[in-house]
């Protein structure tokens, strides 16, 4: 008789929180001859976040390969997720087992917001299987894989505040911000990062960055200077189309916030506070007319 020993399945799994970013500042200081531009800008994380969890499951019968779903129903789960890729390159890089891959993502963060919200679940999954596979991927082995996904995947991967300079992925680390409230604040409608990018080209930018000016106030862990800093080249183009980023931007103002600034190529416009309860009633009343607002905080 044949005795066939019982395959065992074992399942393996890990939780990651995958933060959103904010820019401090972002500038554009020239095109590549690929089409990307080269900026200088000052990130930073926030608390707000997506949670993403990734199972590997070994020893199935029929193994499923990358699986992915997703809180919001609207979202694709097919290599058009940017999570999805980022699983797919990981196994193709490393050469690591694929049998089942589950990702599962809670979306928090909003949408096509300037936020970083697909870079960040990117970063997450990529962390997450170098764990779970023991691949000993080190930092900037990782970030040149994310930089395959999208340029902003390496600020993800690292978190904390950062200069950003090439097309985003050379960072360099900053004195941490000094805390403070953020409420984030969406308008109801989508701006694609590539459109951004191009209409910059056709427009004279009057007014950059003063990064220098930021990075000092940074050293000096001094939040007013942060504030007084903030600025963003994207913010002109979309602002001289939407009229609510000012309108937004002039709520926050009147109602304590210390600065304020659109966020990445937006539409996302923050605002900062060093008071807690002055964010919170800011962001309740801006709720009532924009539903996509947050109140969360930097984190370092
Ligand atoms: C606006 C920012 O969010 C600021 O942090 C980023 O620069 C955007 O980073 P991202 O969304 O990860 O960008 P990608 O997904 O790599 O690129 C989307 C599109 O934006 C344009 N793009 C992006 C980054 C960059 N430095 N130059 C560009 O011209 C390219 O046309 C590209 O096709
Ligand atoms: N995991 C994901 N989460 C959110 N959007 C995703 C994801 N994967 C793919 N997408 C697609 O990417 C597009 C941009 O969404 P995302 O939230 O990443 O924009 P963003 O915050 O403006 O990015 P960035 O700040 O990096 O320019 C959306 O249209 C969405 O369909």
């Amino acid at each position: 008789m044949l005795f066939r020993r019982k395959q065992e399945i074992t399942h393996a799994d890990t939780t990651v929180r995958a933060r959103a970013k904010i820019n401090l500042t972002l500038d554009v200081t020239g095109r590549r001859e690929d089409g990307y531009h080269t900026v200088e800008m000052v990130m930073q994380s926030i608390a707000l976040h997506d949670t993403v969890r990734v199972t590997t499951i070994h020893g199935e019968k029929k193994p499923r390969g990358i699986v992915l779903s997703c809180s919001l129903p609207f979202l694709p789960t097919d290599e058009r997720n940017l999570a999805y890729r980022a699983a797919e390159l990981f196994y193709k890089e490393t050469g690591a087992l694929l049998e089942t891959c589950e990702i599962h993502i809670e979306k928090r963060i909003p949408v096509a917001a300037g936020l970083a919200g697909g870079s960040t679940d990117a970063a997450a999954v990529l962390r997450a299987l170098n764990a779970l596979h023991t691949a000993g991927l080190t930092d900037d082995e990782l970030c040149e894989m994310g930089l395959k996904l999208g340029a902003d995947v390496p600020f993800c991967l690292r978190g904390g505040t950062m200069l950003a300079q090439g097309i985003g992925e050379e960072l360099s680390l900053l004195p941490d911000m000094p805390h403070c409230w953020v409420v984030l604040c969406k308008p109801p409608f989508a701006v694609p990062t590539k459109e951004v990018y191009q209409e910059i080209d056709s427009v004279d930018i009057l007014e950059h960055p003063d990064n220098k000016g930021m990075m000092a106030a940074l050293n000096q862990g001094d939040y007013e200077g942060v504030c007084a800093y903030l600025s963003n080249v994207m913010e002109t183009v979309t602002a001289a189309k939407r009229r609510q980023i000012g309108e937004i931007k002039s709520f926050l103002a009147e109602n304590g916030a210390d600065g304020t600034l659109m966020s990445g190529s937006g539409p996302t416009v923050y605002g900062l506070f060093s008071d807690e309860s002055r964010a919170k009633t800011a962001a309740k009343m801006l709720r009532r007319r924009f539903a996509d607002t947050f109140l969360t905080e930097t984190c370092n």
